[in-house]
């Protein structure tokens, strides 16, 4: 059986160059191309690749995505920054690529992705949630694409369960005491020296509270989920939004 052609944009990063083992190492795999910031996307027709894994950054995911998928290159895409406006654009192109597939991931670890769909069941249940995420220093943006996803994604079961809007201060003394807002879920983000990637959820109702955490000790935890996401979007054609669709978790 032939192996998948697999590229890797983002090869220098915390986690491309955890990608570019994983597939190197991959038996169904063959790694055609590394590509680090200002090497040339023609490499990836050059090569064949059939799959992009794109873990660049939010600046460069845009153009990375528009060549990929004007190419037919399928992509499975951990880089963060999505908002309606990029999905939006992101459609667009797919519309104009029928045969080819893209699966942008929040996050690629089993634990974040049962984290969001636990935290989805139990939000209508509890009268308050508030989401934590906890990273390492270095990255780029806040809140996570963990947590936003979260948010989102809690906000729409209250909703569709009718659930009353959380009990919230009346007054804050300062700016951003009470987090970020993502759909009416407040959502703290922590930069930590000597964290990875950590996430909780805070329930809370009469007399008792829910805690969902969960915890990214090292980026092999991300690399199940993005072979996995390599392996599937080949036949997957237009946007998956979310690991999820992939484990047959819906
Ligand atoms: N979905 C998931 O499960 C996960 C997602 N992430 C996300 O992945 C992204 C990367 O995270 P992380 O590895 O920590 O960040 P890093 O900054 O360590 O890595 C990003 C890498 O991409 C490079 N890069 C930037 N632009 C391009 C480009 N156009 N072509 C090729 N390479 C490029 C950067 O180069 P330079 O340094 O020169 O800018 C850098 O080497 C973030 O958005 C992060 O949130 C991270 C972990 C898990
Ligand atoms: O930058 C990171 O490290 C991570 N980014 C993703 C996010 O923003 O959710 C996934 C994971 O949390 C690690």
């Amino acid at each position: 059986m032939s192996k998948l052609r697999v590229a890797v944009l983002g090869a220098k990063g915390r986690i491309g160059s955890e990608a570019v083992r994983a597939v190197e190492a991959a038996e169904d795999m063959e790694l055609v191309a590394a590509l680090g910031r200002g090497d040339k996307l023609e490499t990836l027709t050059e090569t064949g690749a059939q799959v992009a894994v794109e873990l660049t950054t939010p600046d460069s995911v845009m153009a990375n995505l528009e060549f990929c998928v004007g190419h037919g290159i399928h992509a499975v895409v951990g880089t963060t920054g999505w908002t309606d406006e990029r999905l939006a654009r992101l459609n667009g192109w797919l519309s104009a690529a029928p045969e080819t597939g893209v699966l942008i991931a929040p996050n690629f670890s089993i634990g974040a992705v049962l984290n969001m769909k636990f935290a989805q069941i139990a939000a209508p249940y509890f009268e308050s949630v508030e989401v934590i995420e906890l990273h390492h220093p270095k990255k780029v943006d806040a809140p996570s694409g963990t947590a936003t996803r979260t948010a989102q994604l809690i906000a729409s079961a209250r909703a569709e369960a009718g659930a009353a809007p959380a009990p919230d201060a009346t007054e804050t003394a300062l700016d951003g005491a009470r987090g970020a807002d993502v759909d009416g879920i407040p959502v703290h983000s922590v930069r930590l020296r000597g964290l990875l990637a950590h996430q909780e959820v805070l329930l809370g109702g009469e007399g008792e509270t829910l805690t969902i955490r969960h915890d990214s000790l090292h980026h092999s935890s991300f690399m199940p989920g993005i072979l996995l996401g390599a392996r599937r979007v080949v036949s997957t054609p237009g946007l998956t939004f979310g690991l999820e669709h992939f484990l047959d978790l819906n």
